[in-house]
């Protein structure tokens, strides 16, 4: 277990202290996928960076499985980082040598013998999926090949944790899925934590059992994913789960909301946000047999998965002349426990 305990850490910038990360408290549970989500400034790095003991935090304590990583010195250190497997942005391979090289340099570094390297970088080869490029550069290779080889050399010390720096940020969306997908299917097998850092909801929603929302240095919202989604408290986490809930662009958004607000003055655009099993429900067609002065226009809507169901969002105008039935509406989206937002003009 991971444990970040009243973190915060400040630096001393020539323009003054700078508070990169505030009281953060955080449990990770072991064998689990934790996300924690953030634009840039955020603090991201400053936590990764405190987790594998390259900064100690200026007040509070991060522990993992109970020692604490600031208290630790030389082989202890150095033995704990080898606990934690990182994978990057930018993958970080060594150009000049082989997939099965760039596998086996940590086992080097670890005073395997050959055979010994050999034989584990070539069975973390075939965990990845790039059997038969064993011997291919790095040049070589698309970029969802190149973290693959990133990720079986995380893995190559045995680690404990899996942290994953933006490692899908530089890959086309049909990538990034293939290579959450081999995390996701790593953390079932190897029973291996995952701290995923990102700026990208689609990872979190696609992967992650929990999701803690970071703004600022401060965890400004945290929990399951599937609850993040539904309901979405901070407007920062609200921006996030649009990012993601939205077909179109905000912008596209926007313009067809404030077009039927437009047409229709007297009515109501509302979102709704459903999930589980309502996600495939009749709602529409139950409601409007509720209410027979409603008319209902579906502005636009569509449906994702995450680890825990499915999630989707539905942009409707609610018309009638009858102010009575537009609340009643409202109120019966809420027996089904559909998650309601009236959007007003912005
Ligand atoms: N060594 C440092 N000295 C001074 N300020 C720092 C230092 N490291 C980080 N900061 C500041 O702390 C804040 C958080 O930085 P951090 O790099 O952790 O954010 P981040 O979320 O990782 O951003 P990015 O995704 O852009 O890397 C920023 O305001 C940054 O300028």
């Amino acid at each position: 277990m991971i444990e970040f305990k009243d973190v915060s850490k400040t630096f001393d910038a020539k323009t003054g202290t700078v508070s990169a990360v505030k009281d953060v408290n955080l449990v990770i549970p072991d064998g689990k996928i934790y996300g924690i989500v953030g634009y840039s400034g955020a603090g991201k790095s400053t936590i990764i960076r405190m987790l594998n003991g390259l900064e100690a935090p200026t007040t509070g304590s991060v522990t993992v499985n109970g020692s604490e990583i600031s208290a630790l010195k030389g082989k202890a250190l150095r033995d704990q980082r080898l606990k934690i497997g990182m994978i990057f942005q930018h993958f970080n391979l060594l150009w000049s040598r082989t997939v099965l090289e760039n596998i086996e340099f940590p086992l080097e570094i670890a005073k395997l013998s050959k055979a010994e390297r050999k034989a584990k970088a070539l069975k973390l080869v075939e965990l990845v999926g790039l059997k038969g490029r064993e011997n291919a550069y790095p040049s070589e290779l698309s970029g969802g090949q190149k973290q693959r080889v990133g990720i079986a050399r995380a893995l190559s010390n045995d680690p404990e944790i899996l942290l994953s720096d933006e490692a899908t940020s530089a890959l086309d969306p049909q990538t990034t899925d293939e290579v959450l997908d081999l995390l996701l299917d790593i953390n079932k097998k190897l029973n291996l934590s995952v701290i995923v850092i990102t700026h990208e909801m689609h990872v979190i929603r696609k992967i992650c059992d929990h999701v803690a929302v970071l703004d600022a240095g401060e965890i400004v919202e945290q929990g399951p994913v599937l609850d993040v989604f539904k309901n979405p408290k901070q407007a920062i986490t609200k921006r996030f789960v649009n990012q993601e809930t939205d077909t179109g662009s905000a912008d596209d958004t926007n313009i067809a909301v404030e077009e039927m607000l437009k047409k229709y003055p007297q009515g109501k655009i509302v979102k709704l946000t459903f999930h589980g099993e309502q996600a495939s429900s009749p709602i529409v067609s139950e409601t409007l047999r509720q209410f027979d002065d409603i008319d209902l226009n579906i502005i636009e809507g569509n449906i994702h998965q995450t680890q825990e169901g499915s999630i989707g969002s539905l942009y409707i105008h609610l018309l009638s002349d009858n102010q009575q039935s537009i609340d009643g509406t409202l109120a019966y989206f809420q027996t089904l426990r559909v998650e309601t937002e009236v959007i007003e003009r912005g």
